[in-house]
């Protein structure tokens, strides 16, 4: 392998340009010609494809985003539009591919692979919803940015007697919600994996008033599951709370990385590159026990995750 490309896709995450970094000096160091392809499979598509320097990689591992620009591009999984993608590359002579991204980003690098492109995934998400491996790059930053908010509305609602409903992403997954709920001494959780019940939310919240006596309740509740001003307003009806809701949003997405997903991103671009020097197809990088790992992207897609239920339990001891 003589030559390979490099995109972000889907949403962006913090600790992309880390990995982006450490893909640039591992593959110059092996004397590798890397290229930066824009706006992730949209850019790829449309030929947006330029050389990586050493200097491409200064500055930028403490900066959230992608400096390479990602994109939602639907029209991806279309097998005419795929083709035009791996005309671009074949004409380029890049034969191998890094792609960092989530879980729909690995569905576009395993058409590629069908394809006969040789890829390698890299999970970077702040949703955390990549099987295979118990980190994705981007999580941990998420976690962090809402942690701070939180505090703050911690503050002001022990002022006030106030039930904040604090609305958080992640998209159909509830891992980001429950960490939360953890580091942030949320009373209640409300998830897709848990479900919302109006009834039991009310019962809950009179316990942390008339038994607990608290002086502020904190509910984290997942995107897209429940009108959150509605709930507040009821709050403020049927309980002594005063209830307000907030909803984080894209917030979550941006910030510099936290030194977890530097490293993170750093580890899972060097091994990457390494991969694809050994000519491997259908890999995944992952992180197990705190080791990384390449593995076959199909059998760590499939691989069941039981971390969820062990936090969950963690939350329920906790309240
Ligand atoms: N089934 C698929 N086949 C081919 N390409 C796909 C497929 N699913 C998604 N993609 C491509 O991957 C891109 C990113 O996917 P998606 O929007 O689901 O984000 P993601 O990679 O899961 O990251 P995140 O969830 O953090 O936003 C899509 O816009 C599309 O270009
Ligand atoms: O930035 P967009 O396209 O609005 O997407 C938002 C979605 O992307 C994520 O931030 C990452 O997948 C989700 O948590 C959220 O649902
Ligand atoms: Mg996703």
């Amino acid at each position: 392998m003589r030559r390979i490309g490099i995109l972000t896709s889907g949403g962006d995450a913090p600790g992309m340009n880390a990995a982006i970094r450490a893909a640039i000096r591992t593959a110059l160091k092996n004397d590798l010609e890397i290229y930066g392809i824009e706006d992730g499979y949209l850019g790829l598509v449309q030929g947006k494809i330029f050389p990586l320097r050493y200097k491409d990689a200064s500055e930028i591992l403490t900066k959230g985003g992608t400096f390479l620009g990602s994109s939602r591009y639907p029209e991806f999984k279309e097998d005419a539009i795929q083709e035009k993608a791996v005309e671009q590359l074949r004409k380029r002579g890049i034969e191998g591919l890094v792609v960092i991204g989530g879980d729909g980003s690995y569905r576009g690098a395993q058409a590629l692979m069908k394809k006969g492109v040789l890829c390698v995934g890299i999970p970077a998400t702040i949703d955390n919803d990549v099987k295979g491996t118990d980190k994705t790059i981007g999580f941990s930053t998420a976690l962090n940015t809402i942690c701070e908010s939180v505090n703050k509305l911690r503050d002001t609602s022990s002022s006030h007697h106030r039930c904040f409903i604090v609305e958080v992403m992640g998209n159909k997954c509830g891992k980001l919600a429950l960490w939360s709920a953890i580091t942030c001494g949320a009373e209640i959780l409300i998830n897709r994996e848990i479900g919302f019940n109006e009834h039991q939310v009310m019962a809950e919240l009179a316990v942390h008033d008339q038994f607990r006596k608290k002086r502020h309740a904190l509910i984290i509740a997942s995107e897209k599951l429940l009108d959150i001003e509605a709930l507040a307003k009821k709050i403020s009806l049927e309980t002594s709370f005063s209830g307000r809701a907030i909803s984080l949003g894209h917030i979550q997405r941006g910030g510099s990385p936290t030194p977890e997903d530097r490293l993170l991103g750093s580890m899972m671009g060097r091994e990457a590159v390494e991969v694809l020097m050994k000519n491997e197809n259908n890999k995944c990088i992952c992180v197990k026990n705190d080791q990384i790992l390449a593995r076959d992207i199909d059998e760590a897609l499939n691989e069941k995750d039981d971390s969820y239920a062990q936090m969950y339990a963690l939350f329920r001891d906790m309240v």
